[in-house]
């Protein structure tokens, strides 16, 4: 009960406080239509009603109001508090299904947010079937889970309001009822703890299989082309055959609670009503009150186990979300100064020293990306490279040593206001399932078509462009699927122009580009500076062309390669440049 409770009060966005206060007076307010009920009878049926206390006290009080204990006065009682009790509940319902749309869009929105704002290191390690699942099915489930302990909170507030009415007519005969409650609710426990299980194999299956899935289909292409889909699809009927049989056990507990209830609760009142005939000296009148009252009460109760059975079940994608919201808040980037950056003299690598784990990639380098200036990191594959473009970017952060932007720490500086200085293009040549346009502004609204048209003719994209179907706003398909890998090269390239950059860092940006079409693109980009700084990261020997300085990452550092600045080129350099990064 208390996870019921946990969401009730802690969900996000709700007014938890108002939706209890609309129940209780709900609850209070069904409470005085039922206990009218015992003046009732025992004036219809005409017998003493000094009787129970009860009986005494409300006519007293009907009396002391100046109303006299006739029928009439007493139905129209109960017809007005039964009004009173509809109509609190449904303020209470309302404030719910406001709640539930907040606590659905809450949770994405926070999530979002987090994501946006968490580490890269963090981000790499998410499977991205998971945040999607999150997102949709789990969110949706989760808003309903509010809805459900709501509910259950309000099935809660009844049954303790018929017990006191009980207990005011009989202690003893409510006690026995609730005795043989407690027993229906105990024996029938296990039918709870099976949906809750089932709810939880539910949350845990689907997130299993959505990100399955997400992986699937982001190397469908892969798979289809060496014909393994057999393994993959074997896998996913497993883990639709697990979350078929857990669906199958929420309906088969939840429909098993409510016929089990129903029998248990027909013996145990019936076997109440004989004790209460044969054994207690109850007056007639007192006793089918009681009868009702207690009824309902045991009525009140079951709902409430069938409803906690159901807030169980719906629990687990509540605590899911939770759980991957505040795995991503404590996974945010970490807090940087507020300066504003300026890139007059350019960036620079102190003394950094970088390790993923026991892994370490740098140890102790220092490097200069000089305004204005080409600088292009070579190396063998996976020794760092991309790594180094990351602490740049301030995606990753050194373990020591310092990355300073004309002279000062990014850590000092406003990170979002740097990073709005930079155009990257990464490795990756994923677009969005978008336009060009979009793919290029990134939805940006100060980037305006004529900057991306600057951006397409210099990343010699302008022509290819014109000739699609629908030009800029032609869609590219699912990760930009439609088009070949040097034109996303190039719409990525463009991408990261079009926001008018100080500098530019590009990780392999020439690697899908024929070798006119990257000579092509060389000369570009050299035209591009002084106003431009360029990091670029390659494999290939035509980036070496234009570069003023060229290191070459091996081995946890980094050195200066002896190629020398293009005009001071001699014939060969390049050819042996390359020869001595790719025999390492
Ligand atoms: N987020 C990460 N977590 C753990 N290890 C990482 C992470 N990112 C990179 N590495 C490791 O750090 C090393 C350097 O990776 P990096 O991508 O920087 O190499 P690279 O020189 O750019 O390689 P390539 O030329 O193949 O792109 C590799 O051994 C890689 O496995």
């Amino acid at each position: 009960m208390l996870s019921v409770l946990r969401i009730f009060f802690n969900a996000k966005g709700t007014n938890s406080w108002t939706v209890l206060g609309a129940l209780v007076l709900a609850g209070l307010a069904e409470g005085i239509g039922v206990a009218n009920l015992l003046p009732l009878i025992t004036i219809m049926i005409g017998a003493d009603t000094d009787a129970s206390p009860l009986s005494r006290m409300l006519i007293d009080t009907i009396e002391a109001v100046g109303l006299s204990p006739e029928p009439y006065v007493l139905v129209s009682l109960i017809v007005l508090s039964i009004t009173a009790k509809a109509i609190f509940t449904l303020i209470a319902m309302r404030h719910v299904g406001y709640a539930v749309a907040e606590v659905a869009t809450g949770l994405r929105a926070t999530l979002v947010g987090n994501l946006l704002r968490g580490r890269w290191s963090y981000f790499v390690t998410q499977p991205v079937g998971r945040v999607a699942n999150a997102m949709s099915n789990e969110a949706t489930r989760a808003g309903r889970a509010y809805q459900i302990a709501a509910e259950c909170i309000a099935d809660t507030i009844q049954v303790v309001v018929y017990m006191i009415i009980a207990l005011l007519v009989s202690w003893q005969l409510t006690l026995l009822a609730l005795l043989g409650g407690a027993v229906v609710v105990g024996l029938l426990g296990f039918l709870v703890r099976t949906a809750r299980k089932a709810g939880l194999k539910q949350t845990n299956r689907t997130r299993y299989m959505v990100t399955y899935l997400t992986d699937v289909l982001n190397n469908m292409k892969t798979l289809k082309a060496m014909a393994r889909q057999a393994a993959f699809a074997a896998y996913l009927d497993k883990q639709i055959a697990g979350l078929r049989k857990a669906l199958r056990r929420q309906v088969t507990s939840t429909e098993a609670l409510k016929s089990f209830q129903e029998i248990l609760t027909t013996v145990v009142m019936g076997a109440g009503l004989i004790l209460a005939i044969e054994v207690s000296a109850i007056p007639p009148g007192e006793l089918i009150v009681m009868y009702v009252v207690i009824l309902k009460l045991v009525k009140n109760v079951m709902r409430m186990q069938r409803q906690y059975q159901k807030a169980v079940l719906s629990e687990s994608p509540y605590h899911a979300v939770e759980a991957l919201i505040a795995e991503s808040a404590a996974a945010a980037e970490n807090a940087h100064g507020g300066a504003p950056p300026s890139f007059q003299q350019g960036c620079r690598l102190s003394a950094v020293s970088k390790s993923f784990g026991e892994h370490q990639v740098f140890q102790n380098i220092d490097l200069e990306i000089p305004r204005g200036e080409i600088t292009v990191l070579m190396g063998p594959s996976g020794t760092g490279k991309t790594t180094l473009a990351d602490l740049v970017l301030g995606l990753q952060d050194p373990d020591a040593g310092e990355v300073l932007i004309d002279g000062t720490p990014l850590s000092d500086l406003d990170l979002q206001s740097w990073r709005r200085m930079i155009g990257y293009v990464s490795q990756d040549l994923v677009l969005f399932h978008d336009s060009v346009l979009m793919n290029i502004t990134l939805g940006d609204p100060t980037i305006s078509e004529e900057d991306v048209r600057r951006a397409l003719e210099l990343a010699g994209a302008t022509d290819f462009v014109a000739a699609l179907p629908e030009g800029l706003s032609t869609m590219v398909g699912e990760k930009g699927g439609k088009l070949s890998g040097g034109q996303r090269q190039r719409i990525t390239l463009a991408r990261a122009l079009a926001g008018r950059p100080k500098l530019l860092v590009l990780d392999e940006v020439t690697s899908a580009l024929d070798a006119r079409s990257e000579e092509e693109l060389c000369t570009t980009l050299g035209g591009l500076t002084p106003e431009l700084t360029i990091l670029a990261i390659t494999h290939r020997p035509q980036l070496l062309t234009i570069a003023d300085t060229v290191y070459r990452v091996h081995d946890g550092q980094i050195a200066k390669s002896p190629v020398t600045t293009p005009s001071a080129r001699r014939p060969g350099e390049i050819e042996t440049a390359v020869a001595t990064q790719s025999s390492s």
